[in-house]
């Protein structure tokens, strides 16, 4: 006798007993009623389907709108993208049609009455007479089958979430950067020593312009996200993200605002445009290039061109360096934060620099997530530049960060990951293919986002820095002076590779937490955020979420529940008024005790057992603190000089 997958034994099969149905109205339900539409299988595949494409944007006026027809709407549309897409040398592009290709593409007909093709000249290249196929603002669902069929190395986990590979590179490669210098940047902007703006010219940004673009008019298909930055109605810019990757077009469906289909049908000409023709590298006998990676930005065009980089990370912090443009202008302040708000509306900001713990500590599960990583700080309070989230996935754990982990499912990007071949079971823990692994996910994947992503004016701004030297305090409190000493300087500590021993971790000092995406001179965003947090009443806090108890090698990172507990203490205001006392050195003022952590560690001289190491690598660390801020002695920050003094002032002493 034959036993099933269940252990139950079964017999042979036999005919069963007839089921009587009645024909109307009985209790019996049947659907043997109507037959398909279908005439075949084809047919029936194709009712499978409602048609919902997403429109493409129009130019020109708004409004008339209603009474165009589909038709004219959709060739309106394609003529914003083939724009976008016509190469500049030839004047031509490619013919520009909807739809994917592989598929049965309804568009292609519709729109080939309209872009009839014409007979070539001689002066048309090839390019001009092929079709380059535009899958506009296409869903995840959508993302995910193009992923899937055409991108090697991208498989759906065990909790839905799409993992993909970004390819040579895991991470930014920020000495790649070029910014265009014409005559409005080259005074405008930060050159020089210390600046992430390395400059080309406008010549140069051309030809890897046309290299990026014939790349993306040479594919088959390219994708086109057309989204927004910036929660605030008022300060919203209009992106349009051209690539050749499901997984750079779903990364940025994840990290950009999402619009409305009302508010796409109204999109128009985009205030920027990235051309990402990462997986295609720059010429290297190019003026200016040295390496086959180029991350070009262009401010005058507003457009910025990736070529030799597919690591998604280019295109949310080339934005960002956008809007560290844009925003000031505006006198609007742009932050390399992540921001909260508490259920009374305290809210608080937290900078640092990669891997400190903005992601980590902004996702509070007490609190109102406003945003992981870039805002913007206006008269009108704070706003979000994104539309998601993007948080390292190296170790991470259900119960340390369970909003996190719960937001890795369908729609969410999962660069990088290693998983179990079988079971589609992420193994955080693996570093293989890098240490950088990362999350993208939509902001409305954490159950407490505050949607619209604003907030009002911050009540706590906290210095985050992960400090592998193990000697600044797990929390201090700081002056304005200090807040803004520590702000410019953008201290964290970067531990060495793990496999080639125990190194001694490098100091790593950032101008205002993010100079790799700052466009201004760092005093411009200092004096910016002095002048805020004085309106405001806003209490500066420095927390090392590093080591304590020794150096990187003999201490220990500070617990991640401790680090929650400190947070709360500074949130719910109680930490304010706390009994505090002041470190030699660095002159901190640090507190007694705190709620739910063991008082001996606030100190840090306390818990290195070696007092002599500590007092040396406390002064070392102090030395490297003062050797970096030699850069900024000459500037002034703020309108006196009182303030600028002050700052000087702020630093360690000793
Ligand atoms: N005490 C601690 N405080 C904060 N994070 C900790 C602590 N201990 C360990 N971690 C880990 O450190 C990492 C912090 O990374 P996080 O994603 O928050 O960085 P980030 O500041 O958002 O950087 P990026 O700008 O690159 O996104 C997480 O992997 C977190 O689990
Ligand atoms: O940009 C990235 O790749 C990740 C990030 O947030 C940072 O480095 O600050
Ligand atoms: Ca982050
Ligand atoms: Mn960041």
């Amino acid at each position: 006798m034959a036993a099933n997958g269940n252990g139950v034994s079964t017999t042979p099969k036999s005919p069963l007993a007839r089921i009587q149905t009645q024909k109307n109205g009985g209790i019996c339900h049947d659907d043997s009623g109507k037959p398909v539409k279908a005439q075949t299988i084809d047919e029936l595949h194709s009712l499978q389907r409602k048609r919902s494409a997403p429109t493409t944007p129009l130019d020109g006026v708004q409004g008339a709108f209603a009474t165009i027809s589909e038709d004219e709407r959709q060739r309106q549309q394609l003529q914003s993208i083939s724009a976008s897409l016509a190469s500049l040398t030839r004047g031509t592009g490619p013919k520009v049609v909807r739809g994917d290709p592989a598929g049965k593409v309804q568009s292609v007909s519709h729109v080939a009455h309209h872009h009839h093709i014409e007979a070539p000249t001689i002066s048309v290249s090839d390019s001009s007479l092929k079709f380059t196929h535009v899958l506009y603002n296409l869903s995840p669902a959508e993302l995910y089958e193009q992923a899937i069929k055409y991108e090697k190395g991208s498989f759906i986990t065990s909790t839905g979430a799409l993992a993909t590979l970004s390819g040579a590179k895991t991470g930014r490669s920020p000495r790649d950067k070029r910014v265009v210098i014409d005559d409005t940047t080259q005074d405008e902007l930060w050159w020089g020593k210390g600046s992430p703006n390395i400059e080309m010219d406008e010549h140069t940004f051309m030809v890897n312009r046309e290299r990026a673009v014939d790349y993306l008019n040479s594919l088959d298909k390219v994708f086109v996200n057309d989204q927004f930055l910036n929660w605030d109605p008022q300060n919203r810019i209009k992106v349009r993200i051209v690539s050749a990757r499901a997984y750079h077009s779903l990364f940025m469906h994840n990290m950009c605002i999402r619009p409305t289909p009302e508010e796409l049908e109204n999109f128009g000409t985009p205030d920027f445009t990235i051309y990402n023709a990462g997986q295609f590298p720059c010429n290297r006998y190019t003026h200016y290039m040295t390496s086959s990676t180029s991350i070009d930005l262009n401010l005058a065009r507003r457009e910025m061109v990736i070529l030799g980089t597919q690591y998604a990370g280019e295109m949310k912090k080339g934005l960002f360096s956008v809007m560290h443009y844009l925003m000031p202008m505006r006198q609007i302040l742009s932050l390399h934060s992540g921001c909260n708000m508490g259920k009374d509306g305290d809210v608080a900001l937290f900078f640092g620099l990669s891997g400190t713990g903005k992601t980590t500590l902004s996702t509070d599960h007490n609190r109102y997530l406003i945003g992981d990583d870039e805002h913007c700080w206006s008269d009108n309070g704070v706003s979000n530049i994104e539309g998601g989230c993007y948080a390292k996935c190296i170790d991470l754990s259900r119960e340390k960060e369970p909003d996190i982990w719960n937001a890795i499912k369908f729609g969410t990007v999962l660069e990088n990951v290693v998983f179990d071949e079988h079971t589609r079971e992420v193994d955080y823990g693996d570093k293989s293919v890098t240490e950088n692994t990362r999350a993208a996910y939509p902001i409305e994947y954490i159950p407490n986002a505050k949607i619209p992503c604003v907030g009002p004016h911050p009540k706590n701004v906290i210095l985050l820095a992960c400090d592998a030297f193990g000697v600044l305090p797990p929390v201090s409190k700081l002056s304005l002076a200090q807040t803004m000493y520590h702000f410019i300087s953008g201290y964290t500590a970067l531990v060495a590779g793990t496999e080639d021993g125990i190194k001694e971790p490098t100091a790593t000092f950032s101008a205002c937490f993010g100079a790799a995406f700052i466009m201004l001179h760092p005093t411009k965003y200092a004096a910016m955020l002095a002048e805020k947090m004085q309106k405001h009443g806003a209490t500066g806090w420095l927390v090392n979420t590093g080591w304590s108890g020794g150096s990187y090698g003999s201490g220990n990172r500070i617990k991640l529940p401790y680090t929650r507990k400190i947070i709360d203490a500074i949130h719910s205001g109680s930490l304010l008024n706390a009994t505090y006392h002041k470190t030699e050195v660095f002159g901190l003022d640090i507190p007694t005790e705190i709620e739910g952590v063991p008082s001996e560690i606030l100190h840090p001289e306390n818990t290195w057992a070696d007092k002599k190491a500590y007092k040396e690598t406390l002064l070392k660390l102090a030395g490297l603190f003062k050797k970096n801020f030699e850069t900024f002695t000459n500037y002034k920050i703020g309108k006196d000089n009182k303030l600028t003094e002050e700052i000087l002032a702020a630093g360690p002493n000793f």
